[in-house]
């Protein structure tokens, strides 16, 4: 049986190589990103003179802990590079994010970045995006709507709950998992939710990643 957690690990020391000092280094969430925190905080340690931006509370914790030094994102222009975990991802690079409910400042930290590096463990490749459903963030106030849009546009969604009530983001939204099946065509389904008012942001992430590097048993592949 694969050792996922081992691919993710094997995959962030691989990440990790593209660091150089003085970067902005955006710091992803999740257990794949906390495998590559953790490296960073090593090489800090070690010397490694970076600034990092989080994408999480929970990043941000961890980093300092680490002694790795951060920095609000409204004080960069952008970030030379950002390590980050995904649900699923394409040969093509596209994917989908915010299992961990973290996708927004997720996707603005990968938006301002250079050179956007998702690790990831063999599981997370698939053919065609959409068994895993898409995480859509929206304005609590414009939940029931948004449902009924994500049904126009041939889907249905389900309210996110955390202990019987629903999850609320660190920006205090509603996460809908919207389940299209698989998606043939992703970036024609992310302009659309992109589309509804109140989605404040949906877990697509298409033409964004600069890279995948996959662990896979005991080496990586990357996907460039
Ligand atoms: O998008 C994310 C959090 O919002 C994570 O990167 C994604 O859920 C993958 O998590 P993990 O590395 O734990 O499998």
């Amino acid at each position: 049986m694969k050792d996922l957690d081992n691919e993710k690990k094997l995959a962030a020391k691989e990440a990790v190589k593209y660091l150089k000092d003085n970067q902005v280094v955006g710091l992803g969430s999740g257990s794949s990103a906390t495998h590559a925190i953790l490296e960073i905080g090593e090489l800090v340690k070690n010397g490694l003179k970076i600034t990092g931006v989080s994408t999480s509370s929970k990043s941000e914790e961890l980093a300092k802990s680490l002694g790795i030094p951060t920095v609000d994102i409204s004080s960069v222009s952008s970030i030379d590079v950002t390590i980050d975990g995904a649900d699923e991802f394409t040969s093509d690079l596209n994917l989908i994010k915010g299992g961990g409910a973290a996708l927004l400042k997720e996707k603005v930290v990968a938006s301002l970045t250079k050179e956007e590096i998702i690790i990831a463990d063999s599981s997370k490749k698939v053919e065609l995006l959409g068994k895993f459903t898409i995480p859509v963030e929206v304005i609590r106030y414009a939940s029931k709507y948004v449902m009924s849009q994500i049904i126009l546009l041939g889907g249905k969604g389900e309210i996110r709950l955390t202990e019987g009530e629903p999850l609320l983001t660190e920006e205090g939204n509603y996460i809908i998992d919207a389940d299209f099946g698989l998606i043939p065509d992703p970036a024609y389904l992310a302009t659309r939710l992109s589309e509804i008012a109140g989605v404040v942001e949906h877990g697509l992430f298409i033409k964004l990643a600069a890279r995948v590097i996959m662990g896979n048993n005991d080496s990586t592949i990357t996907f460039s």
